[in-house]
């Protein structure tokens, strides 16, 4: 179990982390999500000693990080920014690093086995593809067999494949009962992967709960209507005070209504539905609705701005 308190991180007059406590748990995979700037690496970085709070601090099972005796074997890492010798061989990286650690070199042909590159570990590391350096640096985090994964963006730059790789290999660490905390701006793909959720913004805790819980609670249903006529349908929905837009393709979505109350204002006007659907919200949906107002860099900052110029 990971335990942050009070975390609190500036960079001169910058606040980066606020006050930021949350607990990861076992068992399960933690999706750790924030706009750009929301202080996701920041937080990585000061839960590995990497960076140091102004106040609060993280624990391991009610450590600190820099009193874990040979911490490779606590706590496996992956962070943003690679770290991998280029004139090394991917075999010579991870034996480097496994012996810093006291971990055998049995130990290093069996992650490159796991992350599958067993066929390119007489390679530079340096020559590899950005796929190839995720996989290296997975090995590494695996290294000492950790209780605890902190990965920041892991399927950044790998091919579908890769993507599913990883999910499968994150949720089966977690069910052997590790703690495994993993970034991205990939929400498809963490809704798939995470079955809990930390999102913050500006450095602040904004949610800490159930992938599903989330969903649910940051999105109001929807119903997905496809029509031939999507303008008649749109002005009947209004004349019925529902709320809708529509969508590429024809598709009509309205918020705060039920299948039935959309299909009946639809038959009043004696329209022709092909779909009547409830919509499943997504985890985009939601994390966009929470974070509308944390994320940093705005895309209507930018609209506003150029249409001020024009
Ligand atoms: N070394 C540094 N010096 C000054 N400011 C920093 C430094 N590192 C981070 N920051 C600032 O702290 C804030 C948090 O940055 P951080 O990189 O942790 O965010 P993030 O959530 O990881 O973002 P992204 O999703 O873009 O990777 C930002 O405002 C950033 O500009």
């Amino acid at each position: 179990m990971i335990e942050l308190r009070q975390l609190t991180k500036r960079y001169r007059e910058t606040v980066a982390i606020d006050g930021l406590s949350f607990t990861v748990r076992p068992g399960r995979v933690t999706g750790f999500l924030g706009p750009n700037g929301a202080g996701k690496s920041t937080t990585l970085r000061m839960m590995l000693g990497l960076d140091r709070p102004d106040q609060g601090d993280v624990r391991y099972d009610g450590r600190a990080y820099h009193e874990l005796r040979e911490p490779l074997r606590h706590v496996g890492a992956l962070l943003e920014a690679k770290a991998v010798q280029s004139s090394r061989t991917a075999y010579h990286h991870l034996l480097w690093l496994a012996q810093t650690n006291r971990i055998g070199r049995a130990r290093v042909r069996e992650v490159l086995g796991m992350v599958g590159l067993e066929s390119v570990s007489s390679r530079r590391a340096g020559g590899f593809s950005l796929g190839m350096g995720q996989r290296l640096g997975i090995a590494a985090a695996l290294l000492g067999d950790p209780e605890v994964l902190l990965l920041d963006e892991p399927v950044n730059g790998l091919d579908p494949e890769g993507v599913r790789w990883i999910r499968t290999l994150l949720q089966g660490l977690a069910a052997e009962g590790r703690t495994v905390l993993v970034s991205s701006h990939l929400m498809s793909e963490m809704a798939i992967t995470a079955e809990h959720l930390v999102v913050i913004g500006r450095g602040r805790l904004l949610a800490d709960t159930s992938m599903d819980a989330f969903i649910g609670d940051n999105c109001r249903p929807q119903v997905l209507v496809r029509t031939s006529e999507p303008d008649r349908l749109l002005v009947a929905l209004a004349g019925a005070g529902l709320t809708a837009h529509q969508e590429e393709r024809g598709a009509v979505v309205v918020d705060g209504a039920g299948t039935e109350e959309v299909g009946r204002i639809a038959a009043g006007a004696g329209l022709v539905l092909g779909e009547l659907a409830t919509r499943t919200a997504s985890l985009e949906d939601a994390f966009l609705r929470l974070t509308g107002d944390a994320a940093q860099y705005r895309a209507e900052a930018f609209t506003g701005r150029d249409q001020h110029v024009h």
